[in-house]
């Protein structure tokens, strides 16, 4: 089969219609365990899921190309699911897509919500990998652009992730924070293996075998989105990072609380100022433009691991 658009009408189930395929705004509480059930019947009644995609794929800034490698796909575009926002970020096609890649089925989300674009509402920007749970993800494979910090780090590197410091969620803008419906799973949640060391040791191989550099640091989740003051900069330099960040942490805390492995990565896309005297400027288009450059490259990386796991 050919990749399919699915643009039919449906029925959303989450207070009211939908027409021409595009749901309603609709009045959806991310932190009801009901609403989910609600938006995950809507994924499967426009889908046709020929088996349990088992693994999920977030596709960074610019990194989509991932998603238009997978075979026989179905794409669901965000707009056509209820209670899904809409992803304002250029680089961030908007789409759920379920299909083939590696040889197995998977279900990738071709962009992705940033807390910064939703009033730093973090359970909102991480509905999707609870949705993901539902249709039965077990390894989430979480991408992003980011700044480089790590001397050693040049343009266009990929960073495995092998630890992150989630600064909202240090300061109580956590996607657990609220009531705690434990069908999300547990109140408390134990974050000392967020990046699964199995899958991290896989990819060390694949990169290995593929000859792709391929750095292991801890990523830093700032707020976003305006790039750091070079003394931010050093601030994260000092407490430990190696690559910045604007996403992927809130992702990773609501996988772990649903007991799915992550696997994730970084790549570098520009280097991030140090020495406010000798600055320069840092731009999306930059951004997009290292992720473009190295958009086969990381689609390859992540075919290889996905065929391993
Ligand atoms: O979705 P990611 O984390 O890849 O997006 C990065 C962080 C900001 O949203 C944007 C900055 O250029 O790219
Ligand atoms: N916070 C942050 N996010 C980024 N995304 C891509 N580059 C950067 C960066 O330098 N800082």
């Amino acid at each position: 089969m050919s990749n399919t658009a699915l643009t039919n009408g449906h029925t959303n189930g989450i207070n009211g219609t939908t027409q021409n395929g595009v749901h309603d705004k609709v009045d959806f509480d991310p932190r009801s365990y009901d609403d989910l059930i609600m938006l995950t019947e809507s994924v499967r009644r426009q889908v046709d899921l020929k088996e349990v995609p088992t693994i999920g794929i977030i596709c960074g800034s610019g990194l989509g190309k991932i998603g238009d490698c997978i075979k026989d796909a179905q794409i669901l575009p965000f707009k056509q699911i209820p209670g899904f926002p809409t992803t304002h970020v250029i680089g961030h096609k908007g789409n759920l897509i379920f299909g083939y890649l590696g040889g197995k089925f998977v279900v990738c989300l071709q962009g992705r919500f940033h807390p910064y674009e939703h009033g730093m509402d973090l359970a909102l920007c991480a509905t999707p990998v609870r949705l993901m749970h539902q249709l039965g993800v077990k390894n989430l494979i979480v991408s992003n652009a980011a700044g480089g910090v790590n001397p050693k780090f040049n343009y266009g590197d990929l960073m495995l992730i092998k630890d992150h410091i989630f600064m909202p969620g240090l300061c109580g803008f956590s996607p657990l924070v609220g009531v705690n419906d434990p069908r999300f799973g547990p109140r408390f949640v134990s974050i000392h293996d967020a990046y699964d060391r199995q899958l991290r040791q896989l990819a060390q191989n694949v990169a290995k075998d593929l000859k792709i550099v391929l750095h292991e640091g801890t990523y830093v989740m700032s707020g976003g989105p305006q790039y750091e003051t070079p003394a931010e900069v050093v601030f994260f330099k000092t407490v430990g990072a190696d690559a910045l960040g604007m996403s992927t942490c809130h992702e990773v805390t609501v996988a772990r609380q649903c007991g799915i492995r992550v696997f994730g990565f970084s790549l570098i896309t520009n280097i991030a100022n140090t020495d406010a005297d000798n600055s320069v400027e840092v731009t999306h288009e930059e951004v997009l433009e290292a992720a473009r450059e190295a958009g086969d490259h990381a689609c390859t990386f992540v075919t290889e691991i996905i065929s391993r796991v």
